[in-house]
C-alpha cells in the first residue's frame, strides 16, 4: 500500500474502507485474502469481519445485542492477540473466523444450525487463540510458567484462551441482558469448542468423526451432534491454511515456522532442549509443512470432505492441499540439493516421493 501524508489520510482511509467493504461482499469465498483485508482495515480485520458476519447472520437482531458492547468486546479480543507473534495474532483469528463462516454455510450445516450455533461457532473462532504467548505448551511447562500450573499441564493454552474470553464477555456485558442460564450455557459451550482446538486431542475427535460417518448415524437435529460438528468445523478452520491457495498458504507456513524458530532460539539461549520443529538449522519449512499436511491436515480434511459431500468447497480445498503439498515436496528437494552442495560429503538424495506429485504443479 502507498505511504501517505497526514493530509491525505482521511481520503485514503475512505478509499481503503471502500475496498474493504467490497471485499466483505465476497466474504464467503475461499480465496478471500485476509492479509489484504487486514491492511485495508488498518489492522482491524477481526473486529470488522466479526461485526459484518454478526450482521449478515442476523445475530445482532436475534440476540438483541448492544452494538456498543459488541464493539467493546471485539476490540478487547483483537487487542489481546499479540501483534508481534508472526502466526498467533489477530489476523490468524480473523482467518479462522472467515473459514468457519465458509464451513457454517456448507449446505449440510446451514440447514440445521440454529442462531445460537452460528453465534457460538463465530465467537469461538474469533477468540480461540486469544492472548497466545507465541510459544507452545511444552515450553510453558518446562519454564514453569504460571499458566501451566494453573491448568495442571493439560490444554494449558486452550484453557487460557477460553477463560480470557469469558473474562472479556463478562467485562463487556455483552450477554448481561440474557437469562443467567443462557449466558452460562454460552460460556460452557465456548469452552468446549475452544478446548477442542488442542491439537493433542486430534485423534480422539478423528476417531469419533470416522465412527459417525461409517455408521451414518450423525443426526444434526440433536444439539449434541451439532455441537460435535461445530468442534470439528473449528478444528478444520484452525488448520485450514494448507488448504488455501498457494500464495496465502505459503505466507501462513512461513509465519508459523518463524514462530517455531523463535521458540527454538529462546530454548537455545536458555540452554533448554530445543523442541521438535523449532530448530531453524535442521527443521526446514518444506519438511515441517509436508509432515503437518500428511499427519494432521489430510486425515482431518478427508473426513470433513466425507461429511460435507457433495461439496464444491471441500473439492477446492483438497485441490489446493494436494498442490501445496507437491510444491513443498519440490521445495524440499531443492532445499536438500542446496544442503548437499554445502556439505558435499552427504550423498545426494532422491526427490522423496514428492516428485511425481511435483509434476502436477501448473
Ligand atoms: N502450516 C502449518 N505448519 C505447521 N504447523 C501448523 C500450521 N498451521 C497450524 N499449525 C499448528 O497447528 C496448531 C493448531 O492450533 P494452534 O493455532 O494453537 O497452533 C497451531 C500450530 O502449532
Ligand atoms: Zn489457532
Amino acid at each position: 500500500l502507498m505511504p501517505h501524508t497526514p493530509g491525505s489520510l482521511h481520503l485514503l482511509d475512505d478509499d481503503y474502507l471502500g475496498q474493504a467493504a467490497h471485499m466483505l461482499s465476497k466474504v464467503d469465498t475461499w480465496n478471500f485474502d485476509i492479509f489484504l483485508f487486514d491492511r485495508l482495515t488498518n489492522g482491524n480485520s477481526l473486529v470488522t469481519l466479526m461485526c459484518h458476519l454478526f450482521n449478515v447472520c442476523g445475530l445482532i437482531h436475534h440476540f438483541q445485542l448492544d452494538m456498543v458492547k459488541l464493539h467493546r468486546f471485539l476490540g478487547m479480543v483483537q487487542e489481546d492477540y499479540h501483534s508481534h507473534n508472526p502466526y498467533h495474532n489477530a489476523v490468524h483469528a480473523a482467518d479462522v473466523t472467515q473459514a468457519m463462516y465458509c464451513y457454517i454455510k456448507e449446505t449440510k450445516l446451514a440447514e440445521q444450525l440454529t442462531p445460537l450455533d452460528v453465534f457460538l461457532g463465530l465467537m469461538a473462532a474469533a477468540a480461540h487463540d486469544v492472548d497466545h504467548p507465541g510459544v507452545n505448551q511444552p515450553f510453558l511447562i518446562k519454564t514453569r510458567h504460571h499458566l501451566a500450573s494453573l491448568y495442571q499441564n493439560t490444554s494449558v493454552l486452550e484453557s487460557h484462551h477460553w477463560r480470557s474470553t469469558v473474562g472479556m464477555l463478562r467485562e463487556s456485558g455483552l450477554l448481561s441482558h440474557l437469562p443467567a442460564d443462557m449466558s452460562q450455557d454460552i460460556e460452557q459451550q465456548l469452552g468446549s469448542l475452544i478446548l477442542a482446538t488442542d491439537i493433542n486431542r486430534q485423534n480422539e475427535f478423528l476417531i469419533t468423526l470416522r465412527e459417525h460417518l461409517d455408521n451414518q448415524d450423525m443426526d444434526l437435529q440433536l444439539a449434541t451432534h451439532r455441537h460435535f460438528i461445530l468442534q470439528i468445523a473449528l478444528k478444520c478452520a484452525d488448520v485450514c491454511n494448507p488448504c488455501r491457495e498457494w500464495e496465502l498458504s505459503r505466507q501462513w507456513s512461513e509465519r508459523v515456522c518463524e514462530e517455531f524458530y523463535r521458540q527454538g532460539d529462546l530454548e537455545r539461549k536458555f540452554d533448554l532442549e530445543i523442541s521438535p520443529l523449532c530448530d531453524q538449522q535442521t527443521d526446514s519449512v518444506p519438511a515441517i509443512q509436508i509432515g503437518f499436511i500428511s499427519y494432521i491436515v489430510e486425515p482431518l480434511f478427508e473426513e470433513w470432505q466425507r461429511f460435507t459431500e457433495p461439496s464444491m468447497l471441500s473439492q477446492i480445498m483438497m485441490g489446493h492441499l494436494h498442490k501445496n503439498k507437491a510444491c513443498w515436496s519440490r521445495l524440499r528437494y531443492v532445499h536438500t540439493l542446496a544442503e548437499t552442495k554445502t556439505h558435499p560429503h552427504v550423498e545426494e538424495p532422491e526427490p522423496e516421493g514428492g516428485q511425481e506429485e511435483a509434476e502436477d504443479i501448473p
